[in-house]
């Protein structure tokens, strides 16, 4: 969908900023362009939308060669988002949003209609912010219009420079998982500069990792934390990487524990006669269609009067995870929650526990073992496997 072939880019002062650059991103896919300041991530970014003319390579934007292609026309089928959003102070959040499809020459009622959904979409809704102006906004809320702005025309490409930079951390995490959630839905093939490793990694189906003008790796994020490529990228994701695969490593049902479990109409005496045996403390108490209900300790049911149900003695579960979720959740709710486990979730059916040890053996599982560069041993597990 975009595709770099030997692209270099030297300014008039000698500088080379970009230097024999390949590579490619598939259709609907989102990678993150991440390196130290000057490194040449914006420079590459704007080759994209020719905003700056590569010095030599050529670039295709759906197959087509972009140098064949008139500058203003092409802008128009690729969304741009920045740091500084550039909303115009005098229309409203609204008629911003709409100017892509007015500039393309939609009808203005059909460009409203559309910059209404757009911004709903992202989490505006129309008939509160539409009307306002942009000072009247929040950075972050600025920073959604900037977002809308951008899909309105529904283009294929979607560039975005330090998109949710402007931002406090919190707000950013925000803004992120909800574009990441946008994102599953529109699919857009997306480049994104950052100079946030964090934001790289979480964000990116792939990852470019920039050294001088170069890419030193170009990978999924958790081959370039778990096994980077040159000591350079080592450096650079920092060595709290293990910490880092926590956040882009998911839970798959094969790493979770299968803990004994009571049914929530069974009888006390037969859950405790049938966990008798197991030698377990507690057991997982699900609902006749296999949802997570709760938990119940082997304890209680065996002290528990004759006509007692399992229901009537379990605790509610008050904190799970969706399958699928990174590592990072699950561990935050361990935390939070002082327990030893998590129960992880399909929907409403429950599937497993994550424990510790079983947390520890999925980061395994995901790092390559055939790291070329840094090896495996280099990885830190250790704060991990100590928590
Ligand atoms: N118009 C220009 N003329 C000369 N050199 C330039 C020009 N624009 C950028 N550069 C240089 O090209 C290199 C790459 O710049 P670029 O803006 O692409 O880096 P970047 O990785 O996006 O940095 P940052 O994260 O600080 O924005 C830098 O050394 C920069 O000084």
């Amino acid at each position: 969908m975009i595709r770099f072939e030997q692209v270099t880019k030297r300014y008039p002062d000698g500088t080379t900023a970009v230097d024999d650059l390949s590579f490619e991103v598939a259709e609907g896919e989102l990678v993150t362009l991440v390196g130290p300041s000057g490194c040449g991530k914006t420079t590459t970014m704007m080759m994209v939308n020719r905003l700056i003319e590569p010095t030599s390579g050529r670039i295709y934007v759906n197959g087509e060669d972009i140098a064949a292609v008139d500058p203003v026309r092409l802008r128009r089928r690729i969304g741009y988002v920045i740091q500084q959003v550039g909303l115009f102070p005098h229309r409203t959040v609204l008629d911003n949003t709409a100017t892509v499809p007015a500039l393309v020459g939609w009808k203005r009622a059909k460009a409203r209609a559309r910059a209404a959904e757009l911004l709903d979409l992202v989490g505006l809704d129309p008939k509160t912010y539409g009307t306002r102006y942009p000072e009247q906004l929040s950075g972050g809320q600025r920073q959604r219009v900037g977002v809308a702005r951008a899909l309105a025309a529904d283009p294929p490409v979607l560039l975005m420079d330090e998109p949710f930079g402007a931002v406090d951390p919190v707000v950013r995490e925000r803004l992120q998982n909800e574009f990441l959630n946008l994102q599953r839905t529109v699919r857009k093939t997306v480049l994104m500069v950052t100079h946030d490793i964090e934001e790289a990694v979480r964000l990116g189906d792939r990852v470019a990792v920039y050294g001088q003008g170069r890419i030193e790796q170009f990978d999924t994020p958790g081959a370039v934390l778990g096994t980077p490529a040159t000591p350079y990228v080592a450096r650079f994701v920092g060595a709290d990487r293990g910490l880092k695969r926590l956040s882009v490593t998911a839970i798959e049902v094969d790493d979770l524990e299968q803990p004994p479990v009571a049914r929530l109409d069974e009888s006390a005496a037969h859950a405790a006669a049938r966990l008798r045996g197991d030698d377990a403390r507690w057991a997982m108490v699900l609902n006749e269609g296999g949802d997570l209900h709760g938990w119940v300790g082997v304890d209680e049911v065996a002290l528990a009067g004759d006509d007692a149900t399992v229901g009537d003695l379990a605790h509610r579960m008050n904190a799970w995870v969706p399958v699928g979720a990174p590592l990072k959740q699950a561990f935050g709710v361990m935390l939070q929650h002082d327990a030893g486990w998590v129960a992880v979730v399909d929907g409403a059916r429950f599937v497993g526990v994550l424990t510790p040890a079983k947390l520890h053996e999925a980061l395994r599982r995901s790092v390559d073992a055939d790291a070329h560069g840094v090896g495996r041993g280099d990885v830190e597990f250790d704060s991990v496997a100590d928590a």
